[in-house]
């Protein structure tokens, strides 16, 4: 994979997400546990200090458990409950194992946060087959398997439970990441479907679809290209992850109980108005590149 890194961090740091302001009242997660998946990337990291901060246990999801681990250090610094579990959503065994250790561990689950994703900038028309299938296989694929282990552990447990799927915005304005457009529009489907499914289970399921929020997860795109996302919507600017961070919790979280199967988009707009060219403006549209 191509980096192409910020000369200065992206993103906020974990001392700015311990004290940022909220907007939701203490303790209004209190003994909830979540599972975040990405929980150590730039918006899964702010959702699980969000999370923790309103009461509850983060069980943050990721492959690297180093990053996992500082995060937990970080959080029971200032007394904040979360526990770190190494796992490829890739992996349908792993994931039931962990959703095992996690209901083993706490007793409980009440939501599950799926940030864990990605993708890079290329022409469709160049994708390689590896490179279509790490994208689908990471976002569609991975995605499916965490959210089928929760609800089969909710319906064991005969547990209410609520699913957010972080996808990207698939209608309009995100040209160069044609596969990860394909698998989150599956996401999107398929949490409408299984939340008709699975009311009856008293799960809901909900997508969080956030436009060009500043994260470390942005080094693999070219300084140029990231340079044009504060006009990709016409609030001209880029947005924070905790701004995902807070519509995440809305949904997950008593806020939006009569709320399922629903996309909650978070992009200033720019399904409206702006264009995101991952891959810099083609010539035809009026760009630089030919
Ligand atoms: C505002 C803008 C919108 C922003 C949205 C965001 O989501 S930002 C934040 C979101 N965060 C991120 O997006 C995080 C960054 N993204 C990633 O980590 C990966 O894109 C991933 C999600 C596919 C990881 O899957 P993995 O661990 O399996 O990855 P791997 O590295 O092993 O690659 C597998 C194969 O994919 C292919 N291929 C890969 N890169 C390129 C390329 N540049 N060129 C061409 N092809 C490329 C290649 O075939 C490679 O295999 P090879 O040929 O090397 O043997
Ligand atoms: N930032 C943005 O502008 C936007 C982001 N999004 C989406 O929001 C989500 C979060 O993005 P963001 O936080 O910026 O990205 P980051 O790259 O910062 O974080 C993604 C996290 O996902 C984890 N991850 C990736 N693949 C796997 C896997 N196979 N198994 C387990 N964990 C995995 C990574 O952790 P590890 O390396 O430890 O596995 C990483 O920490 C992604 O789906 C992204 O595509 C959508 C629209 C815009």
């Amino acid at each position: 994979m191509t980096e192409h890194p910020s000369p200065s961090k992206l993103g906020l740091t974990d001392a700015e997400l311990a004290v940022h302001p909220t907007v939701f009242a203490n303790d209004v997660l209190k003994d909830q546990v979540i599972v975040v998946s990405g929980g150590a990337g730039g918006i899964g990291r702010a959702i699980a200090w969000l999370f923790a901060r309103l009461g509850a246990h983060v069980a943050v999801v990721g492959r690297d458990g180093s990053k996992l681990d500082a995060l937990v250090a970080q959080l029971a610094e200032r007394h904040l409950k979360a526990s770190a579990h190494v796992a490829d959503i890739r992996e349908p065994d792993a994931v039931n194992l962990l959703f095992d250790a996690i209901w083993a561990a706490q007793g409980r689950v009440d939501s599950l946060v799926n940030s864990a994703g990605g993708q890079f900038p290329q022409p469709a028309i160049d994708f390689s087959v590896k490179g279509w299938n790490a994208v689908i296989n990471t976002n569609l694929n991975g995605t499916w398997y965490m959210m089928q282990a929760a609800a089969q552990h909710w319906r064991n447990h005969k547990h209410p439970g609520s699913i957010v799927n972080i996808v990207v915005v698939t209608t309009h304005g995100l040209y160069g990441i044609a596969h990860t457009i394909a698998a989150r529009s599956g996401v999107i489907g398929l949490s409408r479907a299984v939340a008709v499914e699975w009311a009856p289970l008293n799960i809901r399921v909900n997508c969080v679809a956030p436009g060009a929020i500043e994260t470390e997860g942005w080094n693999v795109y070219t300084p140029e290209a990231r340079a044009a996302y504060p006009r990709s919507n016409p609030m001209m600017r880029v947005g924070s992850p905790w701004e995902v961070a807070e519509a995440t919790a809305f949904l997950a979280g008593p806020s939006a109980k009569f709320i399922t199967g629903e996309t909650l988009t978070v992009d200033g707009g720019g399904q409206l108005w702006g264009e995101t060219w991952t891959t810099g403006k083609p010539a035809y549209f009026g760009g630089d590149d030919k």
